[in-house]
């Protein structure tokens, strides 16, 4: 495939209370903003990066992707707090119909391209490619959609008061990629979240 053709979206709109309420998103992770580590991580696969979030954490935010390689889009929710759905929606809704875009959280520091380029791959023909991890849960916030799918199944979601990122998804044609097909391509740590100081400074050891 070629390379660089498609949005990156990461949403970063949470108030990381498992992080002590201080925003994760540009939480030190061995000298580098976690959030920039997720969009040096996906890089190779996008040419524009659109980052959800609160309007108090564009500035941050800004700074920690300074001098990022694609064009940096910030979309912020007229209405915080509205759950991961409505920031996924609110992301898709500033790209085309028909485009596709990966979308992924600002705590996936361990992304690796060449797994989110095999799913671009999978995608395609389909409304999205999301992974299925060894646990048996699918991965909705390291996956690739075409946004007008999309966003038609997170306003679905939304009207019918459900909250969770899994919901959308259920309505989707979804290539579903088990980790045994990804592992062949890359590492499986780039579904590793960090929602704690403790599991930050743990991958931090490894990194480093
Ligand atoms: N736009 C938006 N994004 C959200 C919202 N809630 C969570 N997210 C994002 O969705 C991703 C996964 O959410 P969590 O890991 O639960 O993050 P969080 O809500 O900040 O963390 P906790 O408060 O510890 O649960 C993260 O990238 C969050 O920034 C929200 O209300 N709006």
């Amino acid at each position: 495939m070629t390379r660089g053709e498609h949005t990156g979206l990461i949403v970063a709109g949470g108030r990381s209370r498992r992080f002590g309420n201080c925003d994760k998103a540009v939480a030190d992770l061995a000298g580098v903003p976690m959030i920039r580590r997720v969009a040096d991580g996906i890089t190779p696969m996008i040419d524009r990066l659109l980052v959800n979030c609160r309007a108090e954490q564009v500035s941050a935010i800004r700074s920690a992707l300074a001098g990022y390689d694609h064009p940096v889009q910030f979309v912020c929710e007229q209405t915080p707090d509205t759950g991961p759905v409505a920031g996924v929606k609110a992301g898709l809704c500033a790209i085309e119909d028909d485009a596709y875009a990966f979308v992924t959280a600002c705590d996936m520091p361990l992304i690796d391209s060449d797994i989110v380029a095999h799913l671009f791959d999978r995608g395609r023909g389909h409304d999205a490619a999301v992974p299925r991890t060894e646990d048996g849960r699918i991965q909705p916030l390291h996956a690739v959609y075409r946004s007008s799918e999309m966003v038609a199944a997170c306003n679905a979601a939304l009207a019918d008061g459900q909250r969770s990122i899994r919901d959308p998804v259920a309505a989707l044609d979804a290539a579903i990629v088990p980790s045994a097909e990804l592992r062949t391509y890359g590492s499986t740590s780039t579904f590793e979240n960090v929602n704690t100081p403790t599991a930050l400074q743990a991958v931090s050891e490894r990194i480093e």
